[in-house]
């Protein structure tokens, strides 16, 4: 659905996107990740046609962008959630841009509601917070229902509530049979959402694959009042285990089997849960780490 093939930017005789290659099939989102400056922007502008390529193609359902006859219909963008008018109210700003899409203005109150700014539709939004003006570029680039999003760092500036319900509504999307690509700087925003990433560190793909693929084996942190019986039977079963704190240890292994290890050996257990993947690492190693 989307292609995107030797992307290659130049500025100033600097490559800042360098042979950026992938393809998004219909029905996933992919994150496309990377520290500031990466060139994530750079990439998404060019696949929209806002700037033009040093070398290379990007193409979505077999055009480029700028070719479709009504490239709304085709995808949804959010590039700069600061783009627009802080005069108006979010419900002209969207009602003008359904005109423009030749779509009937009761669009813009459905997408409204979809991204939860139905309350907000008609104050100025110079007004809005930075998580509402997000929510708000969501909405536009939803307008159409069109086949692929692109959203550069949509998920920035929400409020817990924002990242749950926008994570719900891009899944939701997916399920539909849309293709989703977001980018983000920060692993965890996206990490509940994609399927895929796409890592670009210095202009460049540095991993590429499915989300699970990166993680590494599951973990348990578990919290007991006898930290000593507990870590010595654990290591008899031959797992990797680190104390993390004065009553918690950190177990290579699932919760299920941390805790047939604890009740085998009769120590009471306080606490047991998932650790969070760590991925922020990988991405830094992969990446070459912060700029
Ligand atoms: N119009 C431009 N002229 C010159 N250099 C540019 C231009 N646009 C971007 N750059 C440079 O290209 C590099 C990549 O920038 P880009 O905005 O694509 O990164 P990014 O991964 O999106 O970062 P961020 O997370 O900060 O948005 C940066 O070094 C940036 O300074």
């Amino acid at each position: 659905m989307l292609h995107v093939q030797g992307l290659v930017k130049v500025y100033d005789g600097r490559r800042v996107v360098e042979d950026v290659s992938f393809a998004l099939q219909p029905g996933t989102v992919t994150a496309f990740l990377g520290p500031n400056g990466a060139g994530k922007s750079t990439t998404l502008r060019m696949v929209c046609g806002l700037t033009r390529p040093t070398a290379g193609t990007a193409t979505i359902a077999g055009r480029r962008f700028a070719q479709w006859p009504n490239p709304g219909h085709v995808a949804g963008v959010l590039l700069d959630a600061a783009a627009v008018h802080p005069g108006r109210t979010g419900r002209h700003h969207l009602v003008s841009g359904a005109k423009l899409l030749r779509l009937p203005a009761s669009r813009a109150d459905q997408v409204l509601a979809q991204v939860g700014l139905s309350d907000a539709a008609n104050r100025r939004i110079g007004k809005y917070s930075l998580g509402m003006r997000q929510r708000l570029g969501l909405a536009h680039a939803l307008l159409a229902d069109p086949p692929v999003l692109i959203l550069d760092e949509p998920i920035n500036g929400l409020d817990p509530e924002g990242i749950r319900s926008t994570r719900q509504l891009l899944r939701g999307y997916a399920q539909r049979g849309g293709t989703v690509l977001l980018s983000s700087h920060v692993l965890s925003e996206v990490d509940q959402t994609a399927d895929r990433i796409v890592m670009i560190g210095h202009g460049r793909v540095v991993a590429d694959g499915p989300l699970a693929s990166f993680a590494g084996p599951a973990r348990t942190v578990v919290r007991t009042n006898d930290v000593p019986k507990l870590g010595t039977a654990l290591q008899r079963a031959g797992l990797d285990v680190r104390q993390t704190g004065p009553d918690a240890l950190s177990v290579a292994a699932p919760t299920e089997r941390v805790s047939e290890i604890a009740f085998a050996a009769q120590v009471r257990v306080l606490g047991l849960a998932e650790e969070q993947q760590n991925l922020e690492e990988l991405f830094f190693r992969l990446t070459g780490g912060p700029r």
